[in-house]
């Protein structure tokens, strides 16, 4: 298809060339010579007609598409139109009514030359105020939740600071204006300087300079001050929210979005857009009100220059437009890959002990190092695509000096623009050269802060799935949970881990959940904490449905992990619960037989409980989770694996402590795989690959000699088979 249209181009550019070259031979008819007009407009029909009939026996190409019609139209028509304008506003055009037939002056070149610019100015700006964007484009975008989708959401962070920005805009506005007065003055000083008539001319424009040079950097240094504040107030409110966001995901979100990454997306992300955005957009800004100044100075000067000048602007825009798009693309994937980096850093060395442990430190450098020499190589082509960026920006830049100066120069020669107007207004190019050059240089990274803050608003916008959190507050809970016909599957796992699952859990009982490894406990666990939500059945906290309710103190989990922050006990004891009174710690740290332990460390419940916990042994750990979970006076105690490191007496004592509390009994929800604990339950419960396959007491289920009396007995097997080793070593 490239060729064919290529093939297309050729043959149209070649059947133009032959229709005006058989135009440009009108003069030499005496009829025609007398009617330019006619010439002119029938010459451009004509072209209109060739290029159009050609069009049509193309119907696949683009020349037969709508714009193609229009590109033709502005191709045969932008002559005759301008001559005709010029004869109507009284300006001579005599010359330009028969150029069109001379190469020097209005070639075939420098048609297409002024079609391609308009065309580039229509599709910019144009277009897209009449032309509706199709629908299918639109879910594409927001799907993909593209650019302006992220400028809208960003300027909403900014709508508060409205004020701010507009008092801003009116000091960039005057901050700019005075610095254009500067040249202007400038190229004034000659005059002044001869000026013999009033000696005190050059006093009197030194002063102003003076003064104008001073209020210019003091409304700059304020204009400076008050956006950098604003922005980094942004930048705090986008971080907190994103942060705010992400807390409130469901469960489910944290299983398939890694803590590196999310991590770095809250601090990295938002830290590279806020930079990008308080210096490199207050730069576009800056240069952006320079430019409108330079401009209106520019056309009072000469509106013709003027003119070339904006004709030459598209391609100057063209070129970081597409490099751009080429940078946010790699900027995209190298937050994604400083993400994972971060991942693997944050993994190993929150599993330091682990690594070590297996010795596995050259293991995790390699995976390291991996992700780095990624990174690197995106950074390679990211430096690439910079340098040819900038190379291609100059390039077109200094092209367009040049062009300049050459058509200044015809319009001198040609009398219409005096020398003096030719010096002042390339003096205002050069400032316009490099105003347009530092927008471009800017405006790509403006860019890809706006693209980098696609992936923060992905966190942003996310809805937590899952159930709405409930109303209902009873201040009395008496603690009945039922588990009712629970089906339940991993989201985005077929196999269901949980089948038809019933069960109940009464106040002031013990309800044991046992079963081999991986057949669904801590499943049931993650439900009533409802992190899940089951496919099928429902649970039931004193009849009503759990979602129903406001909070979730009421039933409280100590879950196999035990995980205690780096904090002192005492904090982590009323974790999520501060009101809590000293008297309340002390008596939930009774319960949960730790008290006299913690009042032994070096400072008391002010000891610091190390990263993960790491500074208190095994089973202090989980009695001090136990108290965190008791300090909330739970109705449901749910205790997953959470007594595996007590010995035998100190586990009786919590028990004890739980079942016998003053404040009304609570329901235990006990899973565990020591047979010993199990034992003393009210009811016990033998989960097989997610089903129910016995119920009933120690003895009942002894006694039934099924699946729970050969957990019993193969425990027993392994502790006499451990003492018969030990005893024969
Ligand atoms: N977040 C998860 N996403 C997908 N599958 C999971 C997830 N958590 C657990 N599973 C799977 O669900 C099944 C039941 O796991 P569960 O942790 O409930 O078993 P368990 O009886 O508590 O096992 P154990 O005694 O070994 O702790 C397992 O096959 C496990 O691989």
């Amino acid at each position: 298809t490239k060729d064919s249209s290529f093939g297309a181009a050729s043959v149209f550019v070649l059947v133009d060339a032959c229709v005006v070259q058989s135009i440009r031979s009108a003069p030499l008819s005496p009829l025609l010579v007398a009617h330019p007009y006619v010439t002119l407009w029938g010459g451009g029909i004509l072209r209109a007609c060739a290029l159009l009939f050609l069009s049509l026996s193309w119907s696949q190409s683009w020349m037969s598409s709508f714009q193609g019609r229009q590109t033709i139209g502005v191709l045969c028509f932008h002559f005759p139109v301008y001559v005709s304008l010029l004869w109507g506003v009284g300006l001579s055009n005599s010359e330009e009514l028969w150029s069109w037939y001379s190469w020097q002056r209005v070639g075939l070149l420098h048609g297409y030359g002024v079609t391609a610019v308009a065309w580039l100015y229509w599709e910019r700006y144009v277009s897209s105020l009449f032309q509706k964007k199709r629908s299918s484009e639109e879910e594409a975008d927001a799907k993909s939740g593209n650019n302006s989708s992220s400028l809208k959401k960003l300027l909403g962070f900014m709508r508060p600071y409205t004020s701010r920005f507009v008092f801003v805009m009116l000091l960039v506005t005057l901050s700019s204006y005075g610095e254009m007065a500067i040249p202007h003055y400038t190229g004034h000083m000659a005059d002044w300087i001869m000026d013999e008539k009033n000696p005190d001319a050059f006093t009197q424009a030194i002063t102003i300079m003076a003064i104008i040079t001073i209020s210019s950097a003091v409304l700059e240094f304020v204009c400076d001050l008050m956006y950098n504040v604003t922005m980094s107030c942004i930048h705090t409110s986008v971080q907190g929210k994103v942060f705010q966001s992400v807390l409130k995901q469901e469960i489910a979100f944290f299983d398939t979005n890694k803590t590196g990454e999310i991590v770095s997306r809250i601090t990295t992300d938002t830290n590279s857009m806020s930079e990008a955005l308080s210096e490199q957009l207050s730069l576009v800004m800056w240069y952006t009100a320079r430019l409108v100044f330079i401009l209106y100075f520019m056309f009072s000067q000469s509106w013709q220059i003027s003119l070339f000048t904006c004709m030459g602007l598209p391609i100057l825009w063209i070129i970081p437009e597409c490099s751009g798009t080429f940078h946010q693309a790699i900027s995209k994937k190298v937050a994604e890959c400083i993400a994972q980096a971060n991942q693997v850093a944050t993994e190993t060395f929150s599993n330091m002990k682990t690594v070590r442990c297996f010795a596995n430190e050259d293991g995790e450098i390699k995976r390291y190092e991996e992700q780095l020499d990624v990174i690197y190589g995106l950074n390679k082509r990211e430096a690439f695509a910079y340098a040819a960026s900038t190379w291609a920006n100059n390039t077109s830049t200094l092209a367009l000096k040049v062009f300049i100066l050459y058509y200044g120069g015809t319009l001198v020669t040609g009398g219409t623009v005096s020398s003096g107007d030719l010096v002042a207004f390339v003096l205002y190019e050069l400032q316009f050269a490099s105003a347009v050059d530092a927008v471009m240089r800017c405006y790509p990274d403006v860019k890809k802060a706006i693209g980098g803050s696609e992936k923060i608003f992905e966190y942003l916008d996310r809805d937590p799935q899952g159930p709405p959190i409930g109303t209902r507050d009873p201040q009395g809970v008496e603690g009945h949970v039922e588990f009712r016909n629970v089906t339940f599957s991993y989201p985005g796992k077929a196999t269901p881990v949980l089948m038809d699952v019933s069960l109940k859990l009464q106040p002031g009982q013990i309800t044991a959940l046992v079963g081999s490894n991986s057949s669904g406990k801590t499943t049931c666990v993650r439900l009533l904490e409802r992190f899940y939500q089951p496919q099928a059945g429902s649970i039931l906290l004193d009849g009503e449905n759990l979602n129903s309710y406001k909070e979730h103190h009421k039933v409280a989990v100590v879950s196999q992990e035990c995980v205690l922050f780096a904090r002192s006990i005492a904090e982590n004891i009323k974790y999520g619960f501060e009101h809590a009174t000293d008297d309340d710690m002390y008596r939930a740290a009774r319960m949960a037989a730790i008290h006299d332990e913690i009042l032994k460390f070096p400072n008391g419940y002010q000891t610091d409980a190390g990263e993960k916990g790491g500074m208190v042994s095994g089973g202090q750990r989980q009695r001090i989770a136990i108290a965190r979970a008791l300090i909330r006076q739970p109705k449901v105690l749910v205790l997953d694996n959470a007594t595996s490191d007590l010995d035998a007496e100190t586990e009786h004592q919590v028990f004890k402590a739980l079942l016998g509390r003053s404040n009304g009994p609570c329901s235990v929800f006990l899973i565990s795989l020591k047979m010993s604990a199990v034992e003393r339950a009210d009811d016990i419960l033998v989960l097989e690959e997610g089903r129910v396959v016995e119920q009933g007491t120690h003895k009942e289920l002894m006694k039934q000699g099924g699946r729970y009396a050969q957990l019993v007995a193969n425990q027993n097997q392994g502790f006499q088979r451990a003492e018969e080793e030990g005893g024969g070593r």
